[in-house]
């Protein structure tokens, strides 16, 4: 559906050349939503604009529903385009058109009939809940309702691919939420493939299917979300993890700890997390398990989190019940408490 191959940047600025992209390689499939993460300068931008050639990249393919933007005709990336819908952080209506004008924008660039466009835009507007508004003005609406009205733009070419840009970064939490699950509702209900960049993870928690980690140009990981929130291999991805999850230890537990505790990090991904596997360890094996610590919140409906637990016992029974624990395909790893 989307496919970067190979896919380079550069850009030539008053302080020499700048290497916004290196060498991206990444697929994204029909119907998934995907975020991109990074810190400011790391090339999200820069990457989703090659998608709908607002970038030209400087060497690489990016290929869309099968077409190579990068060895095709101007036209033919034209009409490719018209098959992108795209979202911005800062809406970028026209504040002196009405809603309903906005919205319109797009089709009346395709010289569409009027008819179609009334009834394109009305559905639209029922569809992200603002009927009511056509007549308004962008400046008397709230940020949410702009970018709902930003998105029912972005719709009404019927696009295949729905490209956004920070599209919450401008928005409070509550109103985040809300936009989030509109777009989820635009990927079930049409279908539409959607490529999100940001640069908070809790919005790719709340939403992506896989997700790619860049830093400085480069793709460092990439995986499911699931895959990118259990293990993450990198210390920037880490990092992402913690903003939402908190899997550093509070001082206030190491502090807890002594010297010779055995410590470890039981990983709870999916069904373990419902299984009373910590008082069976205590049935089956002579160990003692304290739970010093615990983080367990939900991935895309399902609990998700980690515990910090000492085991103390004789070393042949914390054996066998770390045994116990992987034979039930339960994630854990030893902590070094002190190190944090
Ligand atoms: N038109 C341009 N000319 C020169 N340098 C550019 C241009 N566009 C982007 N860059 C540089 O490319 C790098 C990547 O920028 P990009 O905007 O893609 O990052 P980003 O991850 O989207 O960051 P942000 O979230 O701050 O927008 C940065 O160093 C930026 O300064």
């Amino acid at each position: 559906m989307i496919e970067f191959k190979g896919l380079e940047k550069t850009f030539e600025g008053k302080h020499g050349t700048v290497h916004a992209l290196k060498d991206i390689n990444l697929k994204v499939d029909k119907g998934e939503i995907y975020g991109v993460v990074g810190f400011s300068g790391a090339g999200k931008s820069t990457l989703i604009r090659c998608v709908n050639y607002l970038e030209q990249p400087t060497d690489g393919n990016v290929i869309v529903d099968g077409s190579d933007l990068t060895r095709i005709s101007t036209k033919e990336i034209r009409n490719i385009k018209k098959k992108i819908g795209m979202v911005f952080q800062h809406f970028n209506l026209l504040n002196s058109k009405t809603v309903y004008a906005n919205v319109a924008m797009p089709l009346i660039l395709e010289n569409a009939p009027k008819a179609k466009i009334r009834e394109r835009v009305t559905e639209l507007l029922d569809f992200v809940g603002l009927a009511d508004k056509e007549k308004m003005y962008p400046d008397q609406l709230s940020g949410g309702q702009k970018q709902r009205i930003g998105i029912a733009r972005a719709l009404a070419t019927r696009p295949s691919i729905l490209l956004c840009d920070e599209a919450t970064s401008a928005l409070d939490p509550q109103t985040t939420d809300s936009i989030l699950k509109l777009l989820q509702k635009i990927n079930e209900e049409y279908n539409i493939t959607i490529l999100l960049i940001t640069h908070e993870m809790s919005v790719v928690r709340e939403i992506c299917n896989r997700v790619a980690v860049m830093e400085d140009g480069n793709v460092i990981e990439e995986g499911t979300v699931f895959e990118i929130f259990s293990t993450p291999q990198t210390e920037t991805g880490r990092n992402f993890v913690n903003t939402v999850m908190h899997t550093e230890i509070p001082k206030y537990v190491t502090d807890m700890i002594a010297a010779d505790d055995n410590v470890y990090r039981i990983n709870f991904v999916d069904h373990t997390a419902a299984r009373p596997f910590l008082s069976q360890i205590s049935k089956k094996f002579d160990v003692e398990v304290n739970v010093l610590f615990g983080n367990i919140t939900e991935l895309q409906g399902v609990p998700f989190g980690n515990l910090i637990v000492t085991f103390q016992g004789a070393g042949q029974e914390i054996s066998g019940a770390l045994s116990y624990l992987g034979d039930n395909k339960i994630v854990y790893s030893e902590v070094n408490a002190y190190a944090g």
